[in-house]
């Protein structure tokens, strides 16, 4: 990425170095295809000028759209014909309409707390598009740029330019104005790609493995996680398999006192497996629903540390067949690609079911999410938005895309 603006040339203009206008440097020591296989001809994309922007009255008007007041039609379904058909209507009506503005005021949150990934990525989107008339290689150039530094990852940039050009080559996209569009349909697909259904309920009692490298957030959001699923009306148990940190089980037993569940402990220092070994036993006694383990930070790099880990997996795997049913690896987002490495050799080394990605709120690197979702063939089960009871919430792909941009 460094060597891509090494290679702008006097004019600050990037540099297209070969005949195909494609920097190769880009996607040196990348996984995944490379740039050819990807972009094939850049370069059938007519040069600036040559080809014109649709009349404005094309571009999709991109405020959200305000559903328009009733028309006297639909205000009275019932005017002049049966009042009482009215109320049954009325009546399922309501319930929704709360969670129609809950869902509002959770999207507006969300939205606020995204803001320095927005301002770093799509108002500078905005502002790349704002005066064009056409889409050149000026432009797709600058595009990259922005994707790039965006915490997309080379990889993701491509595959979205990739699917920008073809739309182009196809002449089915030609405004400029419309670019912002074509890349929200984009990204929400690759968000949603890897969801798949998560069911507390599918076992008695399901068991999740929280995992992570330090204070990414692991314990905080079994915290937060433990109070939302009580609130759904089940059974939670934690367990506090971080006996590295005498603290870490007081951290633990506080969030666990906050969300009004119980705690399984044992002093510090003992083997987190056999703490996971009495925990199984203690869930089916009381009867519990979901039990949430929480483990030591440990470095991905550390062999012995991750062995550790395993054997904790291995240990809950012996007392209950199906158990761990979810091993989820809590990512702090504001590392950015970091966070992607990290994701890569957890999953390599014990295997993954979901990630977490927390502290979205405060950092410009929340383009990462889009990276990990089109790279690691990982669900991504909940996002953490600040350090409340309520700032963690399941992931949900076209929300996301839609707060993003
Ligand atoms: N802003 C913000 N802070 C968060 C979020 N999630 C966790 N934190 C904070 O991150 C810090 C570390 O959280 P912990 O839950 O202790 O992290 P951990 O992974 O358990 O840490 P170790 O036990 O040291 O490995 C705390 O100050 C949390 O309040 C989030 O979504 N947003």
């Amino acid at each position: 990425m460094i060597k891509w603006f090494k290679r702008k040339n006097k004019k600050g203009k990037p540099a297209l170095e070969s005949d195909t206008g494609i920097r190769e440097d880009l996607v040196q020591d990348q996984e995944g295809p490379t740039q050819e296989e990807i972009i094939p001809d850049l370069t059938s994309i007519p040069p600036a000028e040559s080809f014109h922007a649709e009349e404005m009255d094309e571009r999709i008007d991109e405020t959200e759209e305000e559903p328009s007041p009733p028309s006297a039609d639909e205000s009275a379904p019932g005017e002049g014909t049966d009042i009482p058909s009215l109320e049954p209507a009325v009546q399922e009506m309501e319930p929704e309409g709360e969670t129609e503005r809950e869902e509002k005021r959770y999207f507006k949150r969300l939205r606020e707390r995204l803001h320095k990934t927005r301002e770093q990525f799509s108002d500078r989107m905005d502002r790349l598009v704002l005066g064009r008339k056409t889409i050149d290689l000026d432009l797709l150039d600058e595009l990259e740029e922005v994707l790039i530094t965006s915490d997309l990852g080379v990889h993701t940039t491509q595959l979205l330019l990739q699917k920008v050009t073809e739309k182009i080559k196809r002449k089915e996209l030609k405004d400029p104005q419309k670019l912002r569009d074509q890349l929200r349909e984009e990204i929400s697909g690759i968000l949603s790609r890897t969801i798949t259904p998560l069911d507390f309920r599918a076992d008695h009692p399901f068991v999740v493995m929280v995992i992570g490298v330090n204070g990414v957030g692991k314990t905080t959001t079994i915290g937060k996680l433990a109070h939302q699923l009580k609130e759904q009306g089940l059974k939670v148990m934690l367990v506090a398999g971080d006996t590295f940190r005498a603290a870490a089980v007081e951290q633990l037993s506080l969030w666990g006192e906050r969300a009004g569940v119980p705690v399984v402990k044992q002093k510090s220092g003992s083997d987190p497996s056999a703490v996971a070994f009495d925990a199984m036993d203690a869930a089916v006694s009381r009867d519990a629903d979901v039990v949430l383990m929480d483990t030591a930070g440990r470095m991905h790099t550390k062999v012995n540390l991750m062995e550790e880990l395993k054997k904790v997996q291995r240990t809950i795997n012996k007392k209950m067949p199906a158990a761990p049913h979810e091993i989820f690896l809590v990512l702090d987002a504001s590392t950015g690609q970091n966070a992607l490495s990290q994701a890569r050799l957890f999953k390599e080394s014990i295997g993954l079911t979901g990630l977490i990605l927390t502290k979205l709120d405060g950092t410009a690197k929340g383009g990462i999410v889009v990276a990990i979702c089109d790279e690691l063939q990982v669900p991504v089960r909940y996002i953490g938005i600040g350090e409340g009871m309520e700032d963690l919430r399941p992931f949900d792909a076209e929300e996301f895309a839609r707060a993003l941009f």
